[in-house]
């Protein structure tokens, strides 16, 4: 077993000899020529040498010039836009601090619709919600996980027309529980909780029992809330090469639980009074497969991996930004959840290392607030080694997202 160090105290350089701007480009001969920006083709090109030696690129040690053949074709990133001259530039500021181009926020929200929900009890015991989303600006079926009884889907609430109460039912629009030979979708005879509210067409409150009870109820905390991007390798295929797979349970462990926290366990009398107010929480599962460029894009930047990048470069060598992500399907899934600043003014507690998160979950006009950062500390950082991942690979993972990414773990 190879000495690996995840589980000591983050110090966090950056790998020598990694970073562009290190490296001087009459050196550096897998200096990738980079486009003009159209800025600077508007000009005449700025870039008007045309010696591809000085034209500092993405160093990656051990790549081969082979790398560099004509037959490479650029690939599109699905839904995205490239400026990799850009993305270089600022990897080239000084301190190589904050390597990738900030998440560019939409004008407007994207309209999105929750098309069905389901009752999931989970393998540890605890209940979640799985609502299925569609929206006006992929094909994709994202999902928010829901924990907890007090969050509901304005969309899915909505009566639709025509529609008949079994109909409701199926497609998950009841309050309370279902069970065999149960006819409404608004009554639940056993927890006596009927929504008055979907009846008449209102879709401005998020009360599950008897209207108003709940509407305006203040909660001890604010809901967690965690926007998890897809990866097939972290949580599927036992990868060892990112903390995805862990992340996203422990968003549902903190989820289910939640009086259990990151640094303390409370009394089990304070806990009833805390289950009696909780918040519940959501994990919002973006279908961005490796942080928006695919799932065969992202193998391939594996492969530039095990050559020598890091993370950053590889994405960047795919002539793929960094990270090619947006957020704000997540912002408009949130506002329709009920946590959006017009229903839920003191905010949520967004679960995350990532600035860039933060920022671009608000929304271009802070639909939602994001009133408190919760940390994500990998496993084995916080238990001296004792669980978690261990791998030279997650090391290197989590090192290029402080070094590169600007992540507070700590
Ligand atoms: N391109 C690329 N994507 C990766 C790699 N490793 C993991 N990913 C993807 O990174 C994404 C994981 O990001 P998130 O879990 O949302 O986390 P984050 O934005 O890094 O920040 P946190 O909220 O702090 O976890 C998923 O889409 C993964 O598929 C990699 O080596 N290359």
């Amino acid at each position: 077993m190879p000495d690996l160090t995840s589980h000591a105290s983050p110090s966090h350089a950056s790998p020598p000899g990694r970073a562009a701007s290190d490296i001087p480009a009459s050196s550096n001969p897998t200096a990738i020529p980079l486009p003009q920006t159209e800025a600077e083709t508007a000009q005449g090109g700025a870039n008007q040498d045309s010696d591809p030696a000085n034209n500092k690129g993405v160093a990656s040690p051990g790549l081969l010039d082979s790398f560099l053949s004509p037959v490479f074709t650029p690939p599109m990133t699905p839904g995205g836009s490239l400026n990799p001259t850009g993305l270089l530039q600022q990897s080239q500021l000084s301190g190589v601090q904050h390597t990738t181009a900030p998440t560019k926020l939409l004008s407007q929200l994207p309209n999105v619709e929750c098309i069905v929900r389901a009752r999931i009890p989970t393998t540890n015991g605890a209940e979640m919600f799985l609502h299925l989303y569609h929206n006006d600006i992929d094909n994709k079926e994202h999902l928010a996980i829901v924990f907890g009884n007090s969050i509901r889907s304005r969309s899915l609430d909505r009566v639709r027309p025509g529609e008949g109460e079994m109909d409701r039912m199926i497609r998950g629009a009841y309050v309370g529980k279902l069970r065999p030979g149960r006819v409404s979708s608004w009554y639940d005879e056993d927890h006596a909780e009927a929504s008055e509210r979907g009846k008449q067409g209102d879709d401005a409150g998020h009360d599950t029992g008897s209207s108003g009870e709940t509407k305006n109820k203040k909660l001890a905390q604010s809901p967690l809330v965690r926007i998890h991007s897809e990866c097939y390798t972290g949580e599927t295929a036992w990868s060892a090469r990112c903390d995805c797979g862990e992340q996203l349970d422990e968003a549902a462990r903190l989820m289910s639980s939640p009086h259990e926290t990151l640094s303390e366990t409370i009394s089990a009398e304070d806990a009833a009074a805390f289950d009696a107010n909780s918040p519940g929480g959501v994990i919002i599962y973006l279908r961005q497969e490796g942080r928006g460029i695919g799932l065969g894009e992202k193998l391939k930047a594996y492969n530039l991996q095990d050559l020598g990048s890091d993370t950053v470069e590889a994405n960047l060598l795919l002539r793929h930004p960094a990270d090619a992500r947006s957020y704000g399907l997540a912002t408009a899934m949130l506002v329709d959840l009920g946590l959006g600043a017009d229903s839920n003014p003191d905010g949520i507690r967004l679960l995350t290392n990532n600035p860039d998160k933060v920022r671009a979950v608000e929304g271009p006009n802070r639909e939602v607030v994001v009133q408190e950062r919760v940390p994500m500390i990998p496993l084995a950082w916080r238990t001296g080694g004792k669980k978690g991942i261990k791998s030279s690979e997650v090391e290197n993972y989590l090192k290029t997202k402080i070094s590169k990414m600007g992540h507070m773990i700590q």
